[in-house]
């Protein structure tokens, strides 16, 4: 397994404004960076866990709640508790109950938007806003919670406020080998100081760990053209040419399930549509 360290800006000493041209920058090169010294820490060093209870004291949160600090999406191992008071929450995750927040919009249906939601937070931070922002989430979690690794179809700015995080990075092109058998390729283990802002592009594997107590805000942006995005809550939908094109591939692979089983593997072959994709199709008839 090949270990990669992953590059540092340290935007005081390059004299780097983060603007949309820096920005696009980044996208292009389409590798995690972090950003340091993002002048993001003279009002956060505060954010001690009784004047976050005081700053959010009106807070009502969604939140996961569960018993096991490594949250896994796929085995549900959390539940979600609704309109659960900031100060228990935070007394809570302070305690090191497994509680965590990824900060829902003001209504269900509405997009996390971190300066609307807790102005009296966002008013303590210098946050950098692409231009074609989708969404500002903030994220709260006791000492070692284990968010599941996943990815992401939008790209990414994770902004470390309060704690240390820990996080691992897989390259999209190493996808195929994250569930067979573990043996990745290329593997980059960071951890993230109150300060850093990692860029995680879009269809980066990530999952974090907290080392302790943790404030961060992600900010979901766009990078491809605005007509590729469908409604997406969460920053994960496929992009639209994708649904469009798993709808083909069902067709073909109905298409070609009217032949017998050589012609079939034959012709699967000879069109690159994987066993992977024919198993699926099996398994949601
Ligand atoms: O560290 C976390 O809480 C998860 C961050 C994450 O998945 C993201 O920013 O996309
Ligand atoms: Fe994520």
């Amino acid at each position: 397994m090949k270990s990669v360290r992953i590059r540092r800006i340290n935007l005081q000493q390059k004299q780097i404004n983060i603007n949309d041209e820096f920005i696009s920058s980044l996208v292009e090169e389409g590798q995690p960076v972090i950003l340091e010294n993002t002048e993001n820490l003279d009002m956060t060093e505060n954010w001690k866990v009784e004047n976050l209870c005081e700053k959010m004291k009106d807070c009502n949160l969604s939140i996961h709640k569960g018993g096991n600090l490594t949250l896994d999406f796929r085995t549900k191992n959390f539940e979600y508790a609704n309109k659960y008071p900031a100060g228990d929450f935070l007394r809570e995750v302070a305690s090191g109950k497994v509680r965590y927040l990824r900060s829902t919009g003001a209504r269900r249906k509405d997009l996390p938007d971190f300066e609307k939601d807790y102005p009296s937070l966002s008013s303590d931070l210098n946050l950098f806003k692409p231009e074609r922002t989708h969404s500002q989430i903030l994220r709260i979690s006791p000492k070692d919670l284990e968010i599941w690794l996943h990815y992401d179809t939008l790209d990414n700015f994770l902004t470390q406020t309060v704690g240390e995080k820990e996080v691992l990075l897989f390259n999209p092109k190493d996808a195929a080998n994250l569930y067979l058998d573990g043996d990745k390729s290329e593997c980059i283990g960071e951890v993230l100081k109150p300060g850093d802002v990692l860029f995680i592009p879009a269809l980066w594997f990530h999952c974090t760990k907290a080392n302790n107590f943790s404030v961060s805000i992600n900010t979901f942006f766009k990078s491809l053209p605005d007509k590729m995005y469908g409604k997406d809550l969460y920053g994960n939908r496929d992009p639209l040419p994708v649904e469009d094109a798993a709808k083909h591939l069902q067709k073909a692979i109905i298409a070609l399930k009217q032949l017998p089983p050589t012609y079939q593997h034959f012709y699967f072959h000879k069109l690159g549509i994987s066993a992977a994709c024919l198993s699926d199709n099996n398994n949601s008839k």
